[in-house]
């Protein structure tokens, strides 16, 4: 099989025009509003090309992560591409930003390219327009902050009006070391879940539980879809969360 290769590392977008689908995968991870986006799509194997980078992948994906300002979408991120936390001041997320990051899935290259959008109000007409080209979304709330997670049904809604309607989603209890601060229980977070039937897990960008967890989920889900033999069995994402949780006793860093 062809490898492709990506970026590593961060890079800066010039652009503050550029919309997400009109420039080419550079590879490069972007920041700023209206940081620049790989061109549409998902990169199947078949098609050899080389970026001016340093990591192979054979198929990639765009994966958004969306929620309230401060809950912890870009530590979260922070977190799964160089395993650290962002302690100290809230430096808030301007516009729109991205990182790659590669991981082995049974024997495949899969390359996320992680979009970290800015929660507050004002960039919401930047976000829309990257919804669109998402191939799953981790939606956010914070379990210390219980406006954030009344605001998950807005997201919802949000997230009907402006992505693909076969967009892969995931809800997302972030803060879950914060045991004193917290104000949303578990129990509500898998209640809610279970409402819009999305799966659920609590995060911890600090402590890193279930951090890796979460974007693995996503991406064996991706490249299930995108290479699914027509008669071999669907990927259920809630059984392989549930039962990677479970064997991990619950949380997993
Ligand atoms: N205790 C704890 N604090 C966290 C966690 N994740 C993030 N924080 C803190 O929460 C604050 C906001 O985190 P960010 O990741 O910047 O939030 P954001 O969702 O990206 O916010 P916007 O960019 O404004 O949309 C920071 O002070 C972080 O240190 C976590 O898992 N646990
Ligand atoms: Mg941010």
């Amino acid at each position: 099989m062809s490898r492709k290769k990506t970026m590593k590392g961060k890079g800066s977008s010039k652009s503050s025009t550029s919309s997400p689908n009109n420039n080419k995968d550079t590879g490069k991870s972007g920041r700023g509003i209206g940081a620049s986006a790989p061109s549409n799509g998902v990169v199947y194997p078949s098609r050899p090309s080389l970026s001016n980078s340093g990591e192979f992948y054979d198929i990639a994906f765009k994966v958004m992560l969306v929620g309230d300002s401060g809950v912890g979408k870009t530590c979260l991120l922070v977190r799964f591409k160089d395993g650290a936390f962002l302690a100290g001041s809230f430096i808030s997320t301007v516009g729109i930003d991205f990182r790659n990051k590669v991981l082995n899935i049974d024997a495949l290259k899969v390359k996320l390219q992680i979009w970290d959008t800015a929660g507050q109000e004002r960039f919401r007409s930047v976000t829309h327009a990257y919804y669109r080209d998402a191939h799953a979304l981790l939606l956010l709330y914070d379990v210390t902050n219980k406006a954030s997670f009344d605001n998950i049904k807005a997201w919802l809604t949000e997230i009907h009006e402006y992505a693909q309607q076969d967009v892969v989603l995931m809800l997302l209890g972030n803060k879950a070391d914060a045991t004193h601060e917290r104000v949303v229980k578990r129990e509500e977070g898998e209640k809610l879940a279970k409402e819009f039937a999305v799966p659920f897990m609590e995060t911890s960008a600090k402590s890193g539980l279930n951090v890796e967890l979460a974007f693995t989920a996503v991406a064996r889900e991706l490249k299930h879809r995108s290479l699914k033999e027509p008669d071999e069995p669907t990927f259920q994402l809630e059984d392989y969360v549930n039962k990677e949780m479970k064997s991990a006793g619950c949380c997993r860093t």
